[in-house]
């Protein structure tokens, strides 16, 4: 069980978006994408959940193709959170989260689902804010308001034996660091519930603090991928940040930073 893309390469007109990927992603990992702007890291994770259609190679989830996935069926194999989310109409936050269980609406009761939406209002720490307008949220609730939308897509079944994969591009990025911590924490968390997790994070001591894998994209290929001490070794930051640091992890008891020279 796992999503396996196969030389997946996108290009628009004559451009190249991404070229020849291979990867694997597990159900019981969080992987993080990384790379700089431009890399590629969105479209990559577009093209993983199936919502971006590939110019060349395959990509499998559980074993199946993509495209014998119904609509349907990939609702209940994944979940994506994007970068924009745009309101047409105001909704509750409430509202907004129930958005979520539309891939089961018709197999639990109007009970179940309220239970549902409790549930990931807490884990996401909203649920103070369930009648408040979506609009009038800070940018960093709405986040969190999204990301409860995308973990009520997952919480049905409760026993689900196939794995399933969540998909979050930027999910931190408006996040203090009590949240940012929390999510990745959380999206960890999910990895012991058979959900494999595929993340874009751009802080890089925040993705080497959590991710089990880390992919390093530039100029839409990969670069490396692997544990992140591997992965975020000095030339590997040099070549494609253009900066000078390395990895540094001083003990168990402290997350692991990248330090920058003070001379860049
Ligand atoms: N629909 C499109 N048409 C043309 N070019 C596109 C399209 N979508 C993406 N690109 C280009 O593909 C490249 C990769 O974009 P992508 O959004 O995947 O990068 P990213 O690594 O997520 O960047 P960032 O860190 O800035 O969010 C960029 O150069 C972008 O301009």
């Amino acid at each position: 069980m796992s999503i396996e893309a196969q030389d997946l390469s996108i290009s628009l007109g004559n451009k190249t978006l991404l070229k020849q990927i291979n990867l694997t992603i597990s159900p019981n990992e969080l992987t993080v994408l990384i790379g700089p702007n431009g890399a590629g890291k969105s479209t990559l994770l577009k093209a993983c959940c199936g919502d971006m259609p590939s110019t060349q190679g395959q990509l499998s989830i559980n074993n199946t193709l993509l495209e014998q996935y119904s609509p349907a069926e990939l609702a209940q194999a994944r979940a994506v959170m994007t970068q924009s989310y745009e309101m047409g109409f105001s909704f509750t936050v409430f509202e907004v989260v129930s958005m979520g269980c539309f891939a089961y609406e018709e197999q639990v009761s109007q009970q179940e689902k309220s239970a549902i939406i409790l549930d990931v209002m807490r884990f996401m720490d909203i649920e103070q804010l369930s009648d408040q307008n979506f609009m009038t949220l800070s940018g960093g609730e709405q986040q969190r308001t999204q990301l409860a939308r995308v973990l009520a897509q997952l919480w049905f079944p409760y026993d689900q034996e196939e794995a399933r994969y969540l998909f979050l591009d930027e999910p931190t990025s408006s996040l203090d660091v009590f949240h940012q911590y929390h999510v990745l924490s959380l999206a960890k968390e999910l990895t012991k519930r058979n959900i494999g997790v595929l993340a874009v994070v751009h802080d890089l001591s925040l993705a080497a603090s959590f991710a089990d894998k880390l992919i390093l994209l530039n100029k839409g290929e990969v670069v490396t991928q692997g544990k992140p001490e591997n992965v975020l070794q000095r030339e590997n930051l040099a070549n494609v940040y253009g900066i000078r640091g390395e990895f540094f992890h001083q003990s168990d008891r402290v997350k692991p930073v990248i330090m920058l020279d003070s001379r860049q």
